[in-house]
């Protein structure tokens, strides 16, 4: 496919139960039969952050998938059968002695084309004291589209979708877990992030209740411009879009940041 092309995204807003895997791959596998059933079929479908485990950190050692082997396997196979693209949101993971935060990400063939670790522990959900962060920044093609990915808290740190533009991201995709009272932040930042970097944004967040969080959804397609292509509310959903990644060369050529930077300066 070319990189001028169109690419129907579909966006898999669910709720998660805490230390539950198995209800959260069966709730998975109904939403993602529901998408592929969908009149306009996906290219690319994108689950939230941590929806195997949820954040059911003091028993993450006993619950994280050994190798993202079962995730893998499961979305990989799904792949395949549907000829789609997934960016399997993230999963708790553990190799050795460390459970990770990590996307894998999958071909319309159910190949692995990419993976990542949050590189950015929350301190303010304990993540560093459970979670090993990750050591390198995670890039990927989506039907040869250069793509970046990061995860939730990582988009406070600009230089890191800066870096991924930079090495030819014209994507972003997020997978979240990000409650109230911090609405305001979540919309602002991942807006902020399509503006100053000239891509699309696809922001996917979890919904419902985990203790005394309140997961509030709002998923989120930007597009280079900063307009909000579709945005969810706080219920269960599957947010579609198409892209049209033609738009981010417009963008860049009528307002040509990356031309107009002087990093010798900064
Ligand atoms: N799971 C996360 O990384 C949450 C990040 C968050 O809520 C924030 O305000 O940042």
């Amino acid at each position: 496919m070319s990189e001028q092309a169109k690419l129907n995204v579909a966006i898999l807003q669910m709720d998660i139960t805490v230390g539950e895997p198995e209800t959260n791959f069966a709730k998975l596998s109904e939403l993602l039969e529901s998408a592929v059933s969908a009149e306009r079929k996906p290219d690319l479908i994108v689950f939230p952050e941590m929806w195997n485990t949820g954040y059911a950190l003091d028993r993450i050692h006993d619950l994280a998938d050994i190798g993202g082997e079962r995730t893998i396997r499961f979305v990989s196979e799904f792949c395949r059968k549907h000829a789609v693209n997934v960016v399997a949101g993230s999963i708790a993971e553990k190799s050795g002695d460390h459970v990770r935060n990590t996307i894998y990400a999958f071909d319309r063939e159910g190949n692995r084309t990419g993976s990542y670790s949050k590189i950015h522990l929350f301190r303010l959900m304990d993540e560093e004291k459970y979670l090993q962060a990750g050591d390198r920044v995670g890039e990927l093609a989506v039907d040869g589209i250069p793509a970046g990915m990061m995860i939730c808290y990582d988009i406070r740190f600009p230089e890191l979708t800066r870096r991924l533009a930079l090495g030819g991201a014209k994507l972003l995709i997020v997978p979240a877990e990000w409650p109230h009272p911090r609405l305001h932040h979540w919309r602002t930042l991942l807006t902020a992030r399509a503006i100053e970097n000239q891509m699309y944004v696809v922001a996917c967040n979890r919904v419902g209740t985990s203790g005394t969080t309140h997961f509030f959804g709002h998923s989120m397609i930007i597009d280079p411009w900063g307009e909000i292509v579709a945005e969810g509310g706080e219920a269960e959903t599957i947010l579609t879009a198409e892209l049209d990644l033609a738009v981010v060369d417009k963008v860049r050529s009528t307002i040509p940041v990356f031309a107009d930077r002087r990093p010798e300066l900064y």
